[in-house]
């Protein structure tokens, strides 16, 4: 079992702040949505949690120990990150690619095993994408390198996943495989920490929703307990009318509400 804590943790950048007091608690086996406008913080908070980024007041610890006390090739055995975007200077195959989520595993000197080799093949077949393995990584489309580079991190195997906007450009058909394949990761035991602009599926799939709002944390807890009407018109200016569909799933049906009329 992993936790992943922040206490009290804040950045400042240029005397602006960018995320305030944050203190929560994130255990795995859960799949946790993180929510809120543009511009909320969303990825300030996933890259301290994955101590790429250092709070300025508070600490991030995983399993009671200060993320800086890890070696970082420790730590990127444990907790990867997945980006919104990516790029590399020189051509790479998405086999090369994939192949760089074991590099914490190879060490300078260490040529691949058949270990690596069969997470790297395991990870392209979880994302539905052993049929571009030979294709050059910049040749692909958005959607096709998001999956490449989630991808790259479950080869990692770390047990923290923490993905920012992970199927923001992907068809509706792949959105849904991630989401499932995160669902799938939490299940068996990870904890996976996702930004993510549909309310909706948050509902869906999480455990947990976090609402960051101007660098503040509104509010953590279930779906159901987080995304009231109310905050959804607090936080995201929507007008939400609660849906069931056949089989028992809650959604809201939109519409924009202006700010000024909260
Ligand atoms: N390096 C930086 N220096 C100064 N300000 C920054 C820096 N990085 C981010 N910010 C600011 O911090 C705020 C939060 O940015 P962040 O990228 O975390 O938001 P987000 O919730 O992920 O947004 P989006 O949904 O648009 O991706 C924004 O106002 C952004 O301009």
């Amino acid at each position: 079992m992993d936790i992943l804590q922040a206490q009290h943790a804040s950045i400042t950048v240029a005397q602006s702040q960018l995320l305030q007091d944050i203190t929560l608690t994130l255990h795995s086996g859960q799949l946790i949505a993180l929510l809120g406008l543009n511009g909320a913080g969303k990825t300030t908070l996933l890259k301290l949690l994955a101590g790429l980024w250092q709070a300025n007041t508070g600490k991030v610890l995983l399993n009671n120990v200060e993320l800086n006390l890890f070696r970082r090739q420790t730590l990127a055995i444990q907790i990867s990150y997945v980006p919104q975007q990516t790029h590399f200077e020189f051509a790479f195959t998405v086999w090369d690619i994939v192949m760089m989520g074991r590099n914490p595993y190879l060490g300078r000197f260490r040529p691949e095993t058949v270990k690596d080799k069969q997470a790297v093949t395991r990870a392209l077949e979880r994302t539905d994408i052993t049929h571009l393995a030979q294709r050059w990584f910049h040749e692909l489309s958005g959607g096709e390198k998001q999956r490449v580079i989630i991808a790259r991190s479950l080869a990692t195997q770390a047990n923290i996943i923490l993905l920012d906007e992970p199927i923001a450009s992907l068809d509706i058909a792949h959105a849904l495989a991630i989401l499932q394949l995160c669902r799938q990761l939490a299940d068996e035991g990870h904890l996976i920490l996702l930004s993510l602009h549909d309310i909706n599926a948050a509902l869906r799939y999480a455990d947990q929703v976090i609402l960051l709002h101007a660098g503040q944390l509104k509010a953590i807890g279930t779906p159901q307990q987080v995304l009231t009407t109310q905050a959804l018109q607090t936080h995201f200016h929507l007008l939400g009318e609660p849906l069931s569909t056949h089989c028992g799933q809650s959604l809201f049906y939109f519409e924009h509400c202006l700010p000024a009329t909260k």
